[in-house]
């Protein structure tokens, strides 16, 4: 039975919290477009490479009921989230829809969670990555990202050519201030959801200069501390083959970022630069491979209920008290 949250009844639960240990991958999603067949992608590789965690989608007001319906039948458990909007800007964001990007942030409430995958809906997981959930807690693990395609030509590094993935290749210049921080990209991070963390994050942001990487660039400055990088198999910007290519063995990477322009899968017509290269032809291949394969779609007998169904129920805030130790709830019968 549902519980309820404390009123004139007592809603009270008998579950040791601290072996409330809940892990899940989760992915963003706005809009009515076509990111939902990123995201279906996504949940068929997790369930191809056998994970043991679940799929959260975490969709904006604006993802349509049929769009939550096929996620939900994939075995994916959907959170609507709020719109997280950057204060008022004269920013061109790289990407004008950037601007959504900012309700990533939301992720950090979801605190029912101890520790979560974060992973964009155009990213694929071709091999299994579960281990990185046992990453030391109190840091933030993502991949570092490349500073050579035009999207970055409004910054000082592009101009002078350095790159943090060659950075002995052209040297910082001392005149330009502190070489830039290792900056992530902000496709795949290891995280722990935290409420006071989400209101840290929500306040800081409201009197925070919005930038043209929008919430990436947010996410580095507000982690720059705790921030580790993690080796580029965890999340391949695309960019790297052609801009880093002594930097990638494509055989040992174990997801894939599909965010070079023109390489979404989905929506891939060979058209753009770079399009036509034999790798990025065999990675849209593996991709829709997996897409279109339907003994990948969720099958409740052979996959188990939806981890959401055998939760202990709790709702998230009254989880996140429970977990914490803060207080400890036993069932009651309904007093009326
Ligand atoms: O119309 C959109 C645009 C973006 N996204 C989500 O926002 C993420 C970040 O956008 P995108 O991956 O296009 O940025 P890129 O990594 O290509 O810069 C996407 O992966 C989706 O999860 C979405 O759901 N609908
Ligand atoms: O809202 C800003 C976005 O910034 C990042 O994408 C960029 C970045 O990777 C650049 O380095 C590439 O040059 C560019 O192609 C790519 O789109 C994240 O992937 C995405 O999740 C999101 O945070
Ligand atoms: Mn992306």
């Amino acid at each position: 039975m549902a519980p309820e949250m404390l009123s004139s009844k007592t809603a009270v639960y008998s579950k040791p919290a601290a072996e409330v240990q809940r892990r899940a991958y989760v992915t963003f999603l706005a809009g009515d477009g076509d990111y939902i067949k990123g995201a279906v992608g996504l949940a068929k590789g997790l369930r191809k490479v056998k994970s043991a965690y679940p799929l959260v989608v975490a969709v904006l007001p604006d993802v349509p009921k049929e769009h939550r319906q096929i996620l939900e039948s994939q075995g994916c458990i959907v959170r609507e989230i709020e719109p997280v909007y950057p204060p008022e800007n004269q920013t061109k964001f790289a990407m004008a829809y950037y601007v959504i990007n900012y309700s990533k942030l939301r992720i950090w409430g979801f605190v029912e969670y101890s520790k979560m995958i974060y992973l964009d809906a155009d990213i694929q997981v071709f091999d299994n990555i579960d281990h990185l959930f046992d990453s030391p807690d109190g840091y933030f693990y993502a991949v570092m990202d490349c500073f050579c395609e035009k999207t970055w030509s409004h910054t000082p590094q592009y101009k002078i050519g350095y790159c943090q993935q060659c950075p002995n290749k052209v040297q910082w210049r001392a005149e330009l201030g502190e070489p830039p921080a290792l900056y992530f990209n902000a496709g795949m991070f290891v995280f722990q959801p935290s409420l006071s963390t989400c209101q840290a994050l929500l306040e800081t942001l409201k009197v925070t200069e919005t930038t043209p990487f929008a919430e990436q660039d947010f996410l580095n400055k507000f982690f720059k501390n705790i921030y580790r990088p993690i080796p580029l198999v965890y999340n391949l910007v695309l960019a790297m083959l052609w801009r880093h290519p002594e930097n990638v063995e494509l055989e040992k990477v174990k997801v894939v970022h599909y965010c070079a322009a023109g390489s979404k899968p989905w929506r891939y017509t060979g058209k753009e630069e770079n399009m036509q290269r034999e790798d990025i032809k065999m990675l849209v291949k593996k991709w829709r491979d997996i897409y279109n394969d339907d003994s990948l779609d969720y099958n409740p007998e052979r996959d188990g209920p939806l981890p959401e169904a055998e939760s202990n129920g709790l709702p998230p805030l009254l989880a996140a008290m429970s977990e914490a130790g803060v207080v400890h709830y036993i069932t009651a019968p309904s007093a009326a």
